[in-house]
């Protein structure tokens, strides 16, 4: 298991960043190891993402020197979608199923939370999004049946995608994570677009489903200076409080956000109006 940390920045700060320095902070460039468990510990709300890829044997999640714990949940609670073939995750004993864009919550207290594959030939592949938690809500597994669904866009502006709430407060109990799936109708390339910003939550988003050949090119940084990260499958990217968070793909694609912060109310953005970019 690796875990990397990165630190938090300012708007102030950002403006020195060249395109190195950006990618460095912000961008998560590999989260899928065969057999290995990646994180990334972000000091924006002490954030955790990470990628879990078991193939030929179970791999079991353990704290990272960062937390200073006896076991990864001891003080936090866990978010896992699968986007890979189906897996199992057993939790102090009980098993979840978890298919291809499944999800699971794993509460906090939990002890052992171990990671396998039904098949090595069709490895599971678990993105994680863990933050700290103060109070223990069960553990559940949230089929896309369970998933609040909300279609937002329209072919016509190039946005028209369906966004899959999973582990939110309409769907399940949850101390400050938040997270869901967004897939894009063919044709359409922007997400989060009109963009919006939510000072008081961060957000880190994985692109999948980004076909070979193909980019996402994200954005990010304050409405009035914005910045942009050109992104490949299967990579996530860290975005600051006060950042917007929007992407155009020269394709159609998938990705996971997840947040935490100060409340658990999705709608609670500040809309940029989008002449008003820059
Ligand atoms: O495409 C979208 O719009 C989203 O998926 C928005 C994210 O869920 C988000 O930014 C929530 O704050
Ligand atoms: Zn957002």
């Amino acid at each position: 298991m690796t875990a990397e940390t990165r630190y938090a920045a300012s708007p102030a700060e950002v403006l020195r960043w060249n395109t190195e320095q950006t990618r460095k902070e912000l961008l998560i460039e590999k989260l899928f190891v065969q057999d290995e468990i990646k994180l990334v510990y972000s000091h924006y709300d002490r954030f955790v993402t990470g990628g879990i890829f078991p193939v030929s044997k179970p791999l079991q999640l353990m704290a990272p020197d960062q937390f200073k714990a006896q076991y990864f949940l001891e003080r936090r609670e866990l978010g896992i979608i699968n986007v890979g073939g189906a897996g199992t995750v057993k939790v102090d004993g009980e098993s979840f199923e978890v298919a291809f864009k499944e999800a699971l919550y794993v509460g906090k207290g939990k002890k052992e939370v171990i990671f396998s594959s039904k098949d090595a030939a069709a490895p599971a592949k678990f993105y994680l999004n863990s933050t700290p938690a103060h109070h223990e809500f069960p553990s559940r597994l949230v089929t896309r049946q369970d998933a609040e669904v909300v279609t937002l866009g329209t072919p016509e502006t190039s946005n028209h995608r369906t966004i899959n709430k999973l582990i939110v407060a309409s769907v399940l109990p949850t101390c400050q994570l938040q997270m869901g799936m967004t897939e894009l109708k063919t044709g359409s390339v922007w997400n989060t677009m009109p963009a919006h910003t939510h000072d008081r939550r961060m957000e880190v988003y994985f692109y999948f489903e980004v076909p070979q050949g193909q980019s996402v090119c994200h954005f990010w940084g304050q409405p009035q200076e914005t910045r942009h990260i050109w992104m490949q499958n299967e990579q996530a990217v860290i975005s600051p409080p006060w950042s917007i968070h929007s992407g155009a793909g020269t394709s159609n694609y998938t990705f996971i956000w997840g947040m935490a912060g100060e409340n658990l109310d999705y709608g609670d953005m500040d809309v940029c109006a989008t002449p008003d970019l820059r």
